[in-house]
């Protein structure tokens, strides 16, 4: 049977084109897709959602395992809004000081002790299936420092608005844990110390079960992670402007962009930067720091695996952006949006990425866009 293999990026790069051919070329692909915001990856291109037969690669869920977005309603009263809007500046300065961001930044305290519980029970859970007893005591040690960490790079903490109502978005994933576990199973599958991030598949059932479990965990892990720093960004809230909302009654999605699920009957599905898009489920695609964010749901379309893209993805490499763009055109893009605009997050600047909006009508079949929401307050690591 011919492979079904769809692309939805129409100026994808040369490069991103190549690493989708060649992983789709593996004789245990049988389907794939390629989002509108896709672009180069190390192996696998960002924007790939690849399904397989008894066959699982773990460099093609990558290292950030369970990365994804969490997006909670703080508020729909306009006078809330403009209240957050007031504080903006003590709110972006308490946050800084209560969530670690940025590499090598960890957290030992703070978060609710429900969450510290939930962990316990997950790594004991992963305790009682695993055969691997060295790894699962790292993955414990890596996992309590790491809970309420935001991470560097494009990771994000947002407080946004749309009419009167005020939203929390949070984009973190598994952090020192995923990488972790990331790096160990690509090492064991290629059986290499170096070039291991290549498409190596797991294909022995034991193996497969052992990374699908580890896994697993990290997708929980990064569930709990955003959860833990929007719980933080609730109390920092209250502190600061009196506002009084409840996370969990709250929650619209939290969900992640990174994995690779099984779906019974030996078949996998990865998603490497890539938003599943089932029919009715809801979803967060995010453009940047000054275009926000969309909230949507999705339309359960074949063509594209059921998903849509994760973002609105790179237009410029970090090295190009940092020669590129000028910092005073990157503080005017930023006019009315408290966030942290310097040389260091030149990077990160809208400019870098492609135009949000342009990305949503490539996917119109396959995600309905129910809000647009546009930030007021950013936070990222660096
Ligand atoms: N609303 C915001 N969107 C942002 C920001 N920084 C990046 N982005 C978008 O998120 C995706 C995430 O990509 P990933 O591969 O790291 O998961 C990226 O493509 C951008 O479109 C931000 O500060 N705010
Ligand atoms: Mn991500």
């Amino acid at each position: 049977m011919p492979k079904k293999l769809k692309i939805f990026c129409p100026a994808l790069e040369e490069e991103a084109l190549k690493q989708f051919n060649d992983c789709c070329s593996k004789d245990f692909v049988i389907q794939a897709a390629l989002m509108p915001d896709a672009h180069t990856g190390y192996v696998a291109p960002i924007g790939a959602v690849i399904k397989t037969k008894r066959a699982v690669v773990p460099a093609w869920v990558g290292y950030d395992i369970g990365c994804g977005m969490i997006a909670v309603l703080i508020s729909d009263k306009k006078a809330e809004q403009i209240l957050v809007q007031e504080k903006a500046r003590q709110l972006f300065n308490q946050v800084n000081r209560d969530i670690p961001m940025g590499a090598g930044r960890y957290v030992a305290q703070g978060r609710p002790n429900f969450m510290v519980d939930e962990l316990k029970k997950k790594l004991q859970k992963l305790k009682e299936s695993t055969t691997l007893d060295k790894l699962w005591e790292t993955v414990r040690d890596k996992s309590n420092p790491n809970l309420g960490t935001l991470g560097s790079g494009n990771h994000f903490i947002e407080i946004l608005t749309c009419d009167d109502e005020t939203w929390l978005v949070i984009h973190s994933g598994s952090r020192g844990v995923g990488h972790y576990l990331a790096t160990y199973f690509m090492k064991a599958v290629s059986g290499r110390n170096k070039g291991y991030e290549a498409t190596y598949a797991i294909e022995n059932p034991d193996q497969r079960d052992e990374y699908m479990l580890y896994q697993k965990y990290c997708l929980e892990f990064a569930l709990l992670n955003r959860l833990s720093m929007a719980l933080k960004v609730e109390k920092a809230i209250k502190a600061v402007t009196g506002i009084q909302y409840d996370t969990m009654k709250n929650l619209w999605t939290n969900k992640n962009h990174n994995h690779c699920i099984s779906l019974g009957n030996d078949l996998y599905l990865h998603r490497k930067g890539a938003t599943s898009s089932d029919k009715g489920e809801r979803g967060v695609i995010p453009g940047n720091m000054r275009d926000g964010c969309y909230l949507v749901e999705g339309l359960g379309n074949d063509d594209f695996l059921c998903s849509s893209s994760h973002g609105a993805g790179r237009q410029m490499s970090r090295t190009q952006a940092r020669k590129n763009v000028k910092l005073e055109k990157f503080q005017e893009a930023m006019e009315g949006i408290v966030a942290p605009i310097c040389r260091k997050t030149i990077d990160e600047s809208p400019f870098a990425y492609k135009d949000v909006s342009e990305v949503m009508k490539l996917q119109k079949d396959s995600v309905k866009i129910i809000k647009r929401l546009k930030p007021i307050i950013n936070w990222k690591g660096f």
